[in-house]
C-alpha cells in the first residue's frame, strides 16, 4: 500500500536492526485517516469472504481493528487481553505470547462469550515480526472452533520469520507494507513488492 510505505519512509525510523519505530502515526499517535484507508485495503483484499468478527490483541491492534471493522459491515471487534482483570469473568480461552517490544511472556485471554465455534474471524494487527502474537490468536481461535478467514497486518518485517511461516501454514496474510530490509546505520528502508 503506497500510502503506508510513503508514510514509513517519511516518518519511520530504524531504531535497531530489527525495530522499526512508527509511533508518529501507527502505534502511539494514531492517524485515523490512514487507519481508515488500511481498513479499505483489507476489505478489498478479503472481499467475498464471510467475516463475522475481527480479533486482535492488546494494545496496538485495537485502533486499527476498530477502523477496519467499519469496512466489514461494522462487525464486532474483540481484542485479546494481556492481563487478568476483575472485569474478565466466566470461562476464558487463554494462552501465552512473548511480546516483541516488552520482551517478556504475557497471558493472552479472551472470554468464551466473545469467540464462538463456527464464527468466521479476520485477525488484524499492527506488526508481524516473529509471529508470536498471531500464533497466540490462532491458538485462541482453534480452542474456540472459530474459522480463520485471513490475517490483515499493517507492517510486516519480511526479514523476520512470522509472515513466511504463516503463509506456509496456509493462511491468507495481507500485509499492507512488507519491509524487506532496513539499516539502522543509514536509516534506509526497502520494501518487498
Ligand atoms: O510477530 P511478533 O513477533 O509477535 O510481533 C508482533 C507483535 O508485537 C507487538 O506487540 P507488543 O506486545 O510488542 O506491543 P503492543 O502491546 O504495543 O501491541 C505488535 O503489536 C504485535 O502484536
Ligand atoms: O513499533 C514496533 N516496531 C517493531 O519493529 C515491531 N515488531 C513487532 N512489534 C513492533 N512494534
Amino acid at each position: 500500500m503506497q500510502l503506508l510505505e510513503d508514510r514509513i519512509q517519511r516518518e519511520g525510523t530504524v531504531k535497531t536492526a530489527d525495530v522499526l519505530k512508527v509511533d508518529a502515526f501507527l502505534n502511539h499517535q494514531c492517524d485515523v485517516a490512514l487507519f481508515d484507508a488500511m481498513g479499505e485495503a483489507w476489505a478489498e483484499h478479503f472481499a467475498g469472504k464471510r467475516i463475522d468478527k475481527i480479533l486482535t490483541i492488546e494494545a496496538s491492534g485495537i485502533g486499527i481493528a476498530c477502523c477496519a471493522a467499519r469496512h466489514f459491515g461494522n462487525v464486532p471487534v474483540v481484542f485479546a487481553k494481556k492481563a487478568q482483570s476483575i472485569n474478565l469473568d466466566g470461562d476464558q480461552y487463554s494462552t501465552t505470547v512473548y511480546s516483541f517490544t516488552k520482551q517478556r511472556e504475557f497471558p493472552v485471554i479472551v472470554s468464551k462469550k466473545y469467540l464462538n465455534a463456527g464464527e468466521h474471524v479476520l485477525l488484524i494487527d499492527d506488526f508481524l515480526a516473529n509471529g508470536k502474537a498471531l500464533h497466540g490468536l490462532i491458538d485462541l481461535c482453534e480452542a474456540a472452533g472459530a474459522v480463520i478467514e485471513g490475517i490483515g497486518i499493517a507492517v510486516e518485517k519480511g526479514f523476520q520469520k512470522g509472515g513466511d511461516e504463516l503463509r506456509a501454514e496456509g493462511y491468507d496474510v495481507d500485509s499492507l507494507a512488507i519491509v524487506e530490509s532496513m539499516d539502522p546505520q543509514t536509516g534506509r528502508i526497502e520494501f518487498r513488492h
